[in-house]
C-alpha cells in the first residue's frame, strides 16, 4: 500500500536487464516512477503557481495515508493522431483507484492537469468508467477531482463516447452510492455534466470554473463580455446558479468539506450512515433541558414582522451544535445540511425568516427538493423547521415556472420514506404549510412551538379579505376603519393563528415548549429508527422537472 505521490519502488539508475529477474523488478519499479511523474516539471511548477495541487498530491490529501491503492497506472493511449504516439505517458493523465476515508472504504479518481492538461481521451476515459464501476458493485461511494481541459481534442469521437459512457454511469449509481464532485480547475463543455448528476459538487474560489461554453465563444455567439470568473467561477456556481454545493476558500478547505459529507452518509442505499456514541452526558442532556435549550423559550419575537435567525435553533438542538451547511450561498431563505442527533445523521431542511422572510421561492423549492431527495436516497432522516409565509409572489416567479418547480418540494416530501419529523416554530401559511413536511404528505412526527400560525394566511391579507364589504361600509359611514380593522384582525388571530386548531385534529402530534424540543426530536427519532414505508411499484416517479 502506498500513498499517491510516492511510487512503489527505486527506480533503477542505468537500463535494467529485463531479461532477469532483478531487471524485470527493476523494469517496473522504473515504470512506477514513471507513472508518479508523468506530468513535466514545468507543468508541475505551472499547476503550483496557480495555487493548485497535484492529481496526487490531491488523493493524499483525500485518503487515510498509506490507504490509497492505485489502478491502471501504467495505461498508455493508443491514439495515433496528431504525433500523440510519441507522447504515451503512463496513467493517460488521470490517476485512478480506492482507499479509505476516516477508515471507510471509497474510490476514486483524479484528473492530471500537467498531461495533456487532463483532456479526457478513450484510455482515461475508460479508467474512470472501471473505477466507477468498482465503485458500484462494491458499494462505495465515488470523489471524482475534475481539473482538465475537457476532451481531449486529437482522440474526436473516442473522448466525447467515454464522456456519454461516464454520465450513464453517474446516472445509474446516482442514489445508489453517494457521489461527490471536486471541482479544482476548468471543467468545460461536456465535461460539466459529471459533476451536474452526481450528489454534490465542491468548487474552490479562484481557480476552478465551470461552464458549457466559455467567454470567447459567448463573445462571438451573442455579443456578451464576461470573465472566466464571473460566467463559471466557484462563487457564481455557489451564489448564482446553484451548481456547486460549497464555495471552499482552498483546496484543504475543499476536501476537509467532502470529508465531513462523507460522515454523514451511509457508503451505499443499503446501508446506514454511520453512528457515532452520543457520549453519556450527551446523552442524558437529549432527555433533560439545558441552558442552552431554554434560551429557545425566548427566541421567537413578539411581533410576527420581526425576523430570528434559524441556525440559533439548529445549533441548539444538533449534536454539539454542529451543523453542516449545503449549498449555504445559494437560495438562503431556506437552510439545509446536515447534524446529528444521538450521534445519528440528520438531514435539515429549515425556512430562514432573515432572509425574504423564509417565503419559498423557485430557487429555495428546488434546492430544498434536491436535498430531501438526497437524504430519502441515502437512509437519512429529515428534519424540518417551518417557518414560511408562503410562496413568493410575482409574474418573474410565475412566468418561470413556480407553479411546476415549486412542485418538487412537495413531491419530493411525499416520495421520501425515510424518518420525517417537522417542527412548527412560526408561520405555516397557505400551501407552503402543505409543502414544508406537513403530516398530510407523510411526515412521521409533527411537533408545534406555542408560537405556531398554521393557517391559509397571516391576519392581515386575511382580514382584507374576509372583511373587505365591512371594513367598505364602514369607511362610507365615516367610522375608524384602521381601529376595526386591527379589531378584526386580532379576532382571526386569535381565532385561527395558532397551533391548536392543527393539534385539534392530529395534524400536530404534539405542542411543546420550544426548549423540549431536542428531547422530543432525539425521542422520535429512536422511535421511528426502524420505520419501513414502500411506495407503490412502478418503474419510475416523473417529478416535474
Ligand atoms: C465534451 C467537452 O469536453 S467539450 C470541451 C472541449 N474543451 C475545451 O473547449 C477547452 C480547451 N482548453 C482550454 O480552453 C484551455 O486549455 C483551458 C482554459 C482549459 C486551460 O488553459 P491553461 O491553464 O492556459 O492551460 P493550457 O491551455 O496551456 O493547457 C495545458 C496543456 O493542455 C493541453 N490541452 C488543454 N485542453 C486540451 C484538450 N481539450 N485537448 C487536448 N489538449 C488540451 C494544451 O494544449 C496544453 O498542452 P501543452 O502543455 O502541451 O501546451
Amino acid at each position: 500500500m502506498s500513498s499517491a505521490t510516492e511510487p512503489v519502488g527505486v527506480p533503477p539508475a542505468e537500463e535494467p536487464d529485463i531479461h532477469t529477474t532483478a531487471g524485470r523488478l527493476a523494469d517496473l519499479y522504473r515504470r512506477n516512477h514513471e507513472a508518479v511523474h508523468a506530468g513535466s516539471d514545468r507543468a508541475v511548477e505551472r499547476q503550483h503557481a496557480k495555487g493548485k495541487l497535484t492529481a496526487r498530491e490531491r488523493i493524499d490529501l483525500l485518503l487515510d495515508p498509506g490507504s490509497f491503492v492505485e489502478l491502471d497506472e501504467h495505461a498508455r493511449h493508443r491514439s495515433t493522431n496528431f504525433g500523440l504516439d510519441a507522447d504515451r505517458p503512463y496513467g493517460d493523465g488521470v490517476v485512478t483507484g480506492y482507499g479509505t476515508v476516516d477508515g471507510r472504504k471509497i474510490c476514486l479518481f483524479s484528473q492530471d492537469f500537467t498531461v495533456f492538461g487532463g483532456s479526457l481521451g478513450e484510455v482515461f476515459g475508460e479508467k474512470i468508467v472501471k473505477v466507477m464501476d468498482l465503485a458500484l458493485k462494491t458499494g462505495c461511494p465515488l470523489v471524482g477531482i475534475n481539473d482538465s481541459g475537457g476532451a481531449r481534442i486529437q482522440e474526436g469521437v473516442a473522448a466525447l463516447g467515454l464522456y456519454a459512457e461516464i454520465f450513464k454511469r453517474n446516472t445509474h449509481a446516482s442514489g445508489v452510492i453517494p457521489q461527490i464532485s471536486l471541482v479544482v480547475g476548468p471543467c468545460a463543455g461536456g465535461a460539466v455534466y459529471s459533476p451536474a448528476i452526481t450528489d454534490f459538487t465542491v468548487m474552490v474560489d479562484q481557480t476552478s470554473h465551470m461552464f458549457i461554453t466559455g467567454p470567447d465563444v459567448i463573445k462571438t455567439v451573442t455579443g456578451e463580455e464576461v470573465s472566466f470568473e464571473e460566467l463559471g467561477g466557484a462563487r457564481t456556481h455557489n451564489s448564482r446558479s446553484g451548481n456547486a454545493h460549497y464555495l471552499a476558500s482552498d483546496e484543504q478547505d475543499a476536501v476537509d468539506y467532502v470529508k465531513e459529507l462523507l460522515s454523514f452518509l451511509p457508503s451505499n442505499n443499503l446501508s446506514d450512515p454511520p453512528a457515532f456514541d452520543a457520549d453519556a452526558e450527551a446523552g442524558s442532556i437529549a432527555d433533560g433541558v439545558g441552558e442552552s435549550d431554554l434560551e429557545l423559550d425566548a427566541l421567537v419575537p413578539d411581533s410576527p414582522n420581526q425576523p430570528y435567525d434559524v441556525k440559533e435553533v439548529l445549533t441548539r438542538v444538533l449534536d454539539d451544535g454542529e451543523f453542516l451547511e449545503v449549498s449555504a450561498l445559494f437560495a438562503p431563505n431556506i437552510v439545509v445540511g446536515f447534524g446529528r442527533v444521538e450521534g445519528r445523521s440528520v438531514g435539515v431542511v429549515a425556512n430562514q425568516p432573515t432572509q425574504m422572510a423564509g417565503t419559498l421561492d423557485i430557487d429555495a423549492s428546488e434546492k430544498a427538493a434536491r436535498f430531501v431527495r438526497t437524504c430519502d436516497a441515502f437512509n437519512v432522516p429529515v428534519l424540518t423547521f417551518v417557518d414560511v409565509p408562503g410562496f413568493l409572489p410575482g409574474t418573474d416567479q410565475e412566468w418561470n415556472g413556480i407553479i411546476r418547480r415549486g412542485a418538487k418540494l412537495l413531491y419530493a416530501y411525499a416520495e421520501a420514506t425515510v424518518p420525517l419529523v417537522t417542527v412548527i416554530i412560526r408561520k405555516a401559511y397557505g400551501g407552503a404549510y402543505d409543502v414544508m413536511g406537513s403530516k398530510h404528505l407523510g411526515a412521521d412526527v409533527n411537533l408545534a412551538w406555542p408560537t405556531a400560525q398554521i393557517a391559509v394566511m397571516g391576519a392581515q391579507g386575511a382580514a382584507n379579505i374576509l372583511y373587505r364589504r365591512r371594513l367598505k361600509e364602514a369607511a362610507e359611514r365615516g367610522e375608524d376603519v384602521e381601529a376595526l380593522r386591527a379589531q378584526l384582525q386580532q379576532e382571526y388571530e386569535d381565532t385561527l393563528c395558532n397551533p391548536y386548531v392543527a393539534a385539534e385534529r392530529g395534524y400536530v402530534d404534539s405542542v411543546i415548549p420550544p426548549s423540549h424540543t431536542r428531547g422530543y426530536l432525539a425521542r422520535s427519532l429512536r422511535m421511528l429508527a426502524d420505520k419501513r414505508e414502500s411506495l407503490p411499484a412502478k418503474k419510475h416517479g416523473n417529478i416535474p422537472l
